[in-house]
């Protein structure tokens, strides 16, 4: 993925203009992202950071806030002092409300006296503003080509929203200068997915319903909710997880072969799966998903609060789900996909796994054998990177009767990005490629929406059935029903 079919240093942009720059995403992921490619030299020469919220501040004050965010959040070797230096004179902040037309009126001046020429505009904002803050550029003529803007997930509550927020949006930037962020898609094992099944003959012959039983993905996190619920609340984790971050890694799983690394040859593939998504209704959503909220419990050894108190109040809010989906194609029909995210769950972990059949017959029989699953590919991508399979051996020794077998790990290991021995955010390789104006890794209008109709499906089925939430304690691994919906289908969660 390092190469960059549309690169076109003509449109590298010269700016970064961050809406939200006072926010917990800007401090926490972005300057530290854009600290990391400025040591690393991938920032352009000129390459200047506006900093835009509503609160008062001088350039001075915002630049002491930004160092303290990076060294809190740089990891590996220390902070080099000059080096950061070097990116904070490259920072300018603008007070202003971005919902306004007045309020953008010394940043179009600031933009200006800088020479920007291609601007990127990052609305590290509530997604409730983006419609405005479009609607603000669009006016001030801060949009025109070839400016460009990012947004954040969630966009939209479903369909509907969704569709109004991509409507406000396109009227101020034609789609191919709008790029939506999944982080996931930052990710480095996410990217190698994709050279996994691509590069290597080995998989591709084997990637389909003949060979493969199932698919597991799991996202589950430690922390809470905490002081999120307002936006939490309203959303849950089928529209804060499985509506983007799951749906896209599922895509990367389940879709054909593009062509080439285009980025619309590779969207086109992913939105042809979404469209194959069985849709969810009210008769299977009993069997088919499962919802559930976080009690009090112990997470890393210490006690924690229920969900409800976090939020003051008891709701229907799922903090868990876990689903059964179903790609209706040729290549998956028949392959269960199950997926299940929460918080305060036992471990961290981003996971998938390929299960393939078992063999047609065994010839070693069950003696010693009991409980060997067959071959499984285990791709992690959360604490820690690995590809693996499971492959079935002998184990070593002398056996009276049979021979008894185990099941070995071939690992490629837990490797940091070789130019940088750590673990790079997965906003560097995100940013960068919007400063080079490379969108295969940004989600296009009509995979959004595609996956918001499934969403939406699930929702209306949840209604109509009446299935509510199930309490489960925190630092576990989520209801007692998340292990029934894969067991009724006789297989058993990868734990
Ligand atoms: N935090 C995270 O880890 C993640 C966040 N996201 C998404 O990123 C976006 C930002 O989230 P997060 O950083 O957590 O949110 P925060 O609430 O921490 O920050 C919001 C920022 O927006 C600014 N802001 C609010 N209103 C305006 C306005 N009218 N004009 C200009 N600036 C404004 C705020 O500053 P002020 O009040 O001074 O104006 C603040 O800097 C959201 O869309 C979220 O869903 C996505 C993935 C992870
Ligand atoms: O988008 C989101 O992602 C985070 C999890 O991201 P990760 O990179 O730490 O796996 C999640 O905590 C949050 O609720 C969600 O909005």
């Amino acid at each position: 993925m390092d190469t960059l079919p549309r690169l076109d240093s003509e449109l590298r942009a010269d700016a970064v203009v961050l809406f939200g720059a006072t926010g917990d995403l800007a401090l926490r992921m972005l300057f530290p992202s854009l600290y990391a490619l400025s040591v690393d030299g991938f920032l352009p020469e000129s390459f200047r950071i506006v900093g835009v919220a509503r609160q008062a501040s001088t350039t001075e004050g915002f630049r002491v806030r930004v160092a303290e965010a990076i060294r809190l959040r740089h990891t590996g070797s220390p902070v080099d002092e000059a080096k950061l230096e070097t990116l904070l004179q490259r920072i300018d902040y603008c007070r202003g409300d971005a919902t306004r037309a007045d309020g953008v009126v010394e940043l179009a001046a600031r933009l200006k006296q800088l020479d920007i020429q291609v601007p990127m505009f990052y609305l590290a904002t509530s997604p409730s503003l983006y419609s405005a803050i479009c609607g603000t550029l669009r006016e001030s003529g801060l949009s025109a080509a070839p400016a460009r803007v990012v947004l954040e997930k969630p966009l939209g509550r479903d369909l509907p929203s969704s569709r109004a927020i991509n409507r406000a949006v396109g009227e101020a930037f034609d789609e191919d200068r709008v790029f939506r962020i999944d982080h996931y898609l930052g990710k480095e094992t996410v990217q190698n997915l994709l050279a996994l099944r691509f590069a290597n003959s080995l998989f591709e012959r084997l990637w389909n319903n003949l060979t493969i039983d199932h698919v597991q993905i799991t996202v589950t996190e430690t922390e809470g909710v905490g002081d999120r619920w307002p936006y939490y609340d309203e959303y849950g984790a089928l529209r804060d997880m499985v509506q983007n971050h799951i749906l896209q890694l599922l895509c990367l799983v389940a879709m054909e072969p593009p062509a080439d690394l285009d980025p619309d040859s590779v969207r086109n593939e992913k939105v042809k799966v979404l469209k194959a998504l069985r849709p969810m209704t009210p008769v299977a959503a009993g069997n088919a998903s499962v919802r559930g909220q976080y009690g009090v419990g112990l997470t890393d050894g210490k006690p924690t609060r229920a969900y409800a108190d976090e939020r003051g109040q008891a709701t229907d809010t799922e903090t868990f789900v876990a689903l059964r989906a179903e790609i209706d194609n040729w290549r998956w029909a028949g392959v269960p996909f199950f997926l299940r995210t929460g918080k305060r769950m036992a471990e961290r972990r981003t996971q998938i796994v390929i299960q393939l059949r078992d063999v047609p017959h065994s010839i070693f029989g069950k003696t010693g054998n009991a409980g060997l699953t067959a071959n499984r590919l285990v791709i992690d991508l959360q604490p820690d990177e690995d590809i693996s399979m499971l492959l079935i051996n002998k184990k070593p020794g002398l056996a009276r009767e049979g021979m008894a077998l185990r099941a070995l790990p071939l690992s490629l290991g837990s490797q940091p990005s070789a130019d940088t021995e750590r673990r790079r955010i997965a906003y560097e390789r995100l940013l960068l490629d919007v400063i080079d104006n490379n969108p295969t890794l940004f989600v296009r209008r009509d995979e959004v929406e595609q996956a918001w109709k499934w969403v939406d499906g699930v929702v209306d089925a949840w209604k109509q059935s009446g299935l509510g939430v199930k309490p489960y304690a925190a630092g576990g691994w989520g209801p007692a029903g998340a292990f029934a919906l894969i067991e009724r289908a006789g297989r058993a969660w990868h734990d």
